[in-house]
């Protein structure tokens, strides 16, 4: 166990219900697609409001490693960047090799590959220890396939080699994305610069992540691409040249769902500002699913706005096309008057950790009842106490603890700064949260910077 693992973050609780106006970071899918389609473009792009957390890092670092420019504008509360791709994708010179780190990063590990199979030398691909455990095998065939070398050593995962030569013949594959959509939309970022294209049929069970798979079409669509998403199953990207632009990104919709969490728990309201009235956003989820468990939300120009009062409500609901929100609506849910049951997820034991046996884990260490399904959890509330909350190095985890925490006296959350992944400063805006009521108790709201 390294140091920063060993460290505990005491999850602060609430002394009154919260109220506070919330902003927060723009969405890390958004960030990571404009930045890898702004670097396959034409010409120049800027992108304004992105995230700047460890996975868009990790994005930017590898577009640069690939021969990419990109040059950060305002500070830090506004990210900007102008991308201006390179004449010619770079791999490793004579010799040498270029070398991308994916973190744990799935937007880097599924999306990038694809890319770096356009450069013109070998593409060196590492990651995070658990990097190893994720789902990677399916896309490695799937570049075999249309037509790219791959020297993995036979694992099927990390680390591994893209022997890029400059062009991709692409064309039709077929692959099982029961594990990721991101499967998917790795293919769909890139195929437009493929020559002729990329034709992807899925071949499996139910896709996980849909919204996922519309926000790529919709982004490759807006750069300038061609996609004939038609067919259930089906997507066709033609080969085209895709257009440097100006892509101004949302607000991180997934990531609000740890403050609205606050509002309803603690009986309070939370507006998380500059909430989109149309999205392809998964976390716009939040506005039903925390409806059905109790909450009051109304959606205005001023953003959106949860509040809580009328108890916390059990759910039964299929989480497949919105998975990222389960760890936090399972810590509401362990905090709810009656039991849940969420479905559809068994594809989250490939995320960040095996999520459906860490939440119930660590739910159960603090004396909860969550019990692991084939597809999903059941969660039966009972009175939590304090103990320490264990994250696997996975953001959610650790935001999940901290919902708990708010109305669990007790909750110390292991390696907190794990929330870096996709947030810049967790531990500060949560702080901020909590003192708009702590501080000036009359105050309607204060405004929490992300
Ligand atoms: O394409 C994306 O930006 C994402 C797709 C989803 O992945 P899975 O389909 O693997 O669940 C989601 O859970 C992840 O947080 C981000
Ligand atoms: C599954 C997630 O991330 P990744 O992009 O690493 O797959 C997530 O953020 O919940």
């Amino acid at each position: 166990m390294t140091s920063a693992e060993k460290i505990l973050w005491s999850a602060p609780s609430a002394s009154r219900p919260v109220t506070a106006d919330v902003r927060v970071p723009g969405s890390k899918s958004a960030t990571n697609r404009a930045l890898l389609l702004a670097a396959l473009a034409d010409g120049p792009s800027t992108i304004t409001g992105g995230l700047r957390a460890r996975d868009s890092v990790l994005m930017i670092d590898g577009l640069r490693e690939l021969g990419v420019d990109i040059q950060a504008g305002a500070g830090h509360d506004a990210p900007e960047w102008t991308v201006t791709p390179p004449e010619q994708l770079r791999g490793g010179d004579t010799g040498g090799v270029a070398r991308v780190d994916v973190g744990l990063a799935g937007t880097v590990m599924r999306f990038l590959p694809p890319v770096a199979a356009l450069a013109d030398g070998p593409v060196y691909f590492d990651g995070d220890p658990y990097a190893r455990s994720r789902p990677m095998g399916t896309l490695i065939q799937a570049l075999r396939d249309l037509g790219v070398r791959i020297d993995d050593g036979d694992r099927a995962t990390f680390p591994f080699l893209v022997e890029g030569t400059g062009t991709v013949p692409g064309g039709l594959v077929e692959l099982d994305a029961t594990a990721s959509s991101q499967f998917i939309s790795a293919l769909l970022l890139a195929g437009s610069r493929y020559e002729r294209g990329v034709e992807v049929r899925h071949v499996g069970g139910p896709i996980p992540s849909q919204p996922h798979i519309a926000m790529t079409v919709e982004f490759v669509r807006a750069a300038g691409g061609t996609v004939d998403d038609s067919e259930p199953g089906r997507w066709v990207v033609a080969p085209s040249v895709l257009n440097g632009r100006t892509w101004a990104i949302e607000p991180d919709l997934s990531n609000a769902a740890p403050f609205l969490a606050a509002a309803l728990v603690t009986g309070g309201t939370v507006t998380v500002a500059d909430w989109p009235a149309a999205t392809t956003q998964a976390g716009d989820a939040l506005r039903h699913l925390l409806r059905e468990m109790g909450a009051r939300v109304e959606l205005t120009p001023a953003g959106l706005t949860v509040s809580g009062g009328a108890g916390v409500h059990g759910l039964e609901a299929d989480l497949r096309d919105v998975g990222e929100l389960t760890p936090a609506l399972t810590a509401i849910a362990a905090l709810a008057d009656a039991p849940s049951r969420f479905t559809g997820i068994g594809h989250l034991r490939g995320h960040e950790t095996d999520r459906l046996a860490a939440l119930a884990r660590e739910i159960n260490a603090l004396g909860g009842d969550v019990t692991e399904e084939p597809d999903g959890l059941l969660i039966r509330p009972q009175a939590l106490h304090g103990g320490v909350f264990a994250t696997y190095a996975d953001h959610r985890m650790a935001t999940a603890g901290a919902i708990l925490g708010l109305v669990v006296p007790g909750v110390r959350v292991e390696d907190i700064a794990t929330t870096g992944k996709t947030l810049p400063d967790f531990p500060a805006m949560w702080a901020a949260m909590l003192a708009a009521d702590d501080h000036d108790p009359s105050a309607a709201s204060a405004r929490v910077a992300g």
